[in-house]
């Protein structure tokens, strides 16, 4: 059985303040929850500290957003596998479309940071996803199996989650169909060599479609954007029925 996997990533939203505000709200929700279920939120640098500390014997465990593949050096604005796991990350976000699409992210970065993020401990979600116009060219499926084997050269995938999210469908409100997101992810599973990596979707995942994302035999969980920022809403997300 493929562990189920729900993520929030918090891009660039909440300050320190803001995000004891939001774990005051959503740790009580957790009681009922599913043990079987792995729950993470990737957060911005700055507040993995207030987490790291109000988690603590909690069950949510820490992720951040990204992480440089030199061990250190002079890589100003970047951050090293080695901090992130000593305030108690486990997880990072890596190759999400934002970063392909507005700080140059490429195949090429994205395999030497998945392999860094391997080597100092921390386990990847790696993001894939094809564009509007790709979609609508026919080339959706091409273009993600060319992404997974750029991008996964050399990475162990015994330690190692995807998400699949088509870029049209992030904070847009318009989901990809459930049942062709269900179809995605059963090709980019049969292009995986180990069949236990957990493999998500994310796109305007929100409490109201949340159940039959999660009912669809593919998808073992999900990468929520805007829906994860509040309490209540992430909480409905990760109590999914
Ligand atoms: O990019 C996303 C998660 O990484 C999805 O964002 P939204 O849930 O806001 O569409």
């Amino acid at each position: 059985m493929r562990k189920k996997v729900l993520a929030g990533n918090w891009k660039m939203f909440k300050t320190q303040a803001e995000s004891e505000m939001f774990l005051k709200g959503f740790l009580p929700t957790l009681e009922e929850t599913p043990e079987a279920r792995e729950i993470i939120l990737c957060v911005p640098f700055t507040d993995l500290n207030v987490l790291s500390r109000n988690l603590h014997g909690s069950r949510v465990q820490l992720g951040a957003q990204n992480v440089h593949w030199a061990e250190n050096g002079a890589y100003t604005g970047e951050i090293s596998g080695e901090m992130l796991t000593e305030i108690g990350v486990r997880y990072v976000i890596i190759g999400h479309s934002e970063r392909r699409q507005f700080f140059g992210e490429t195949d090429e970065t994205v395999n030497l940071r998945l392999r860094a993020a391997q080597k100092y401990g921390l386990t990847p979600i790696l993001c894939v996803g094809e564009t509007k116009q790709q979609r609508d060219a026919g080339e959706a499926e091409a273009l993600i199996s060319m992404q997974l084997k750029k991008d996964l050269v050399d990475v162990d995938q015994s330690n190692l989650i995807i998400a699949y999210e088509p870029i049209w469908a992030i904070g847009t409100g318009d989901t990809c169909e459930t049942k062709e997101a269900n179809y995605i992810i059963g090709m980019i599973r049969n292009q995986l060599t180990n069949q236990n990596v957990p493999i998500q979707y994310g796109g305007s995942v929100k409490p109201n479609n949340i159940d039959e994302i999660m009912a669809q035999p593919e998808i073992d969980g999900v990468l929520v954007g805007g829906a994860s920022l509040e309490a209540d809403s992430f909480a409905r997300i990760v109590n999914y029925q």
